[in-house]
């Protein structure tokens, strides 16, 4: 755990950059420091590893102020990333990656065997190790950049804006990597970032701060969006918090109907039958692993009796969410694009379970609503 007490840190020009600051961040989860530029997150940061002092209050690590402890020790044992990776650019990928071990005392072939490793880890192709940080792509240097900070394994590991430099789908990747990451190794990592977007998407919990270097609400990213403690807070997580909300809740709660999911070898006359009694008007198609091919359309059936109904001309079926593991917002975006108003749910192979109408995501989302209101009533009860 860390904590920080009445910590303030002014510049010696007179700027407040945090202001006396009480958090205590859990150890082995996601916490996100987020807010507006200038709102102090780099500089509380910088404080746990001590290349910021503080004017006042104390920041200590289970328990230990870290001002007892000698800075170039500390760092050692405190993994830091920071936005472009900032490598060392006249030593290789592996040499990079091995600074910290190398500065501990192990040999150079331990703590090049083990930077090896963490590069498997954090999937670089290992003819990448003899190359130079110029040599390789923004996204590959920032995947160095979180191997070198966890090459000591140091229980805690403090990351500034580390993946703003590189594109949306690379970031993406990347967001997904530390969480994956992080379900195995259980960092107490601290992780800033001015986007709510990836501080709701890894953080256990989010610290929002504001100008001034104040602690405007710390809580789970879920109570976060449903209930935001001020409106500087409801201004900060933005106006879309209810859509966004959806994305923490999971589509695995919501009813699946197999109805309308017929095999594509089935004869037209029976296809028909078949949403006839149902009243279907779409039929959904899937291939004999019950992989979804399409919808057919029940007036495009026909009154001819001869061939399958996966011989018609198809319509898309769109994007498809996970049952298992994707949100509610994957499944309403997957009815909203669907032409038969339906979202389609399949299994970890991509099988079809079943389908979700829109009404009854209607409903899902309705609850989800009712959620939030009465977090917010919460709030306003314990404030
Ligand atoms: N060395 C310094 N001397 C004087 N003022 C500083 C110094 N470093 C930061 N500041 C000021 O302290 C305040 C907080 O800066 P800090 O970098 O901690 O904010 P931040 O929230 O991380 O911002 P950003 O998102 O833009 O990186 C700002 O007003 C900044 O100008």
């Amino acid at each position: 755990m860390i904590t920080f007490t009445g910590v303030t840190k002014r510049y010696p020009d007179g700027t407040v950059a945090v202001d006396s600051l009480d958090l205590e961040i859990p150890g082995g989860r996601t916490t996100v420091l987020v807010g507006p530029s200038g709102c102090g997150k780099t500089t509380s940061l910088r404080m746990v590893n001590r290349m910021v002092e503080p004017t006042a209050g104390t920041v200590a690590i289970d328990g230990a102020d870290v001002r007892e402890q000698d800075p170039a020790l500390l760092r050692r044992s405190i993994g830091y990333v920071i936005q472009q990776a900032g490598l060392f650019p006249h030593r290789t990928v592996v040499d990079n990656i091995a600074t910290v071990p190398l500065l501990l005392g192990w040999g150079r072939s331990r703590a090049r065997s083990r930077a090896r490793e963490l590069m498997e880890v954090m999937g670089l192709a290992s003819e990448l190790a003899g190359r130079y940080p110029h040599q390789l792509s923004g996204g590959q240097q920032q995947r160095v950049g979180v191997a070198r900070a966890l090459a000591a394994d140091p229980p805690v590991l403090l990351m500034d804006e580390p993946f703003s430099a590189v594109d949306p789908v690379v970031r993406a990747d990347l967001q997904d990597e530390l969480i994956r990451l992080q379900s195995e190794l259980r960092k107490t990592v601290v992780f800033v970032t001015h986007d709510i977007e990836e501080a709701v998407r890894i953080g256990d919990a989010i610290a929002v701060l504001r100008p001034g270097g104040v602690l405007a609400q710390f809580d789970t990213p879920e109570r976060l969006l449903a209930a935001p403690a001020d409106t500087f807070v409801e201004r900060f997580v933005g106006r879309d918090r209810g859509v966004r909300r959806l994305s923490l809740l999971p589509a695995r709660t919501l009813r699946l109907h197999p109805e309308p999911v017929v095999d594509e070898h089935t004869p037209l006359a029976r296809a028909r039958a078949l949403a006839e009694k149902h009243g279907e008007p779409w039929l959904l198609v899937v291939d004999a692993h019950r992989r979804p091919r399409g919808w057919a359309p029940a007036e495009a059936l026909g009154h001819d009796t001869g061939g399958t109904i996966g011989d018609l001309d198809l319509v898309s079926h769109g994007h498809v969410f996970r049952v298992a593991t994707d949100s509610l917002r994957v499944a309403l975006d997957a009815a909203v694009l669907s032409p038969a108003g339906r979202a389609v749910g399949v299994d970890t192979d991509g099988r079809v379970v079943g389908v979700v109408p829109q009404s009854e995501l209607g409903t899902a989302v309705w609850a989800a609503g009712a959620d939030a209101a009465s977090a917010t009533r919460m709030v306003g009860v314990d404030g």
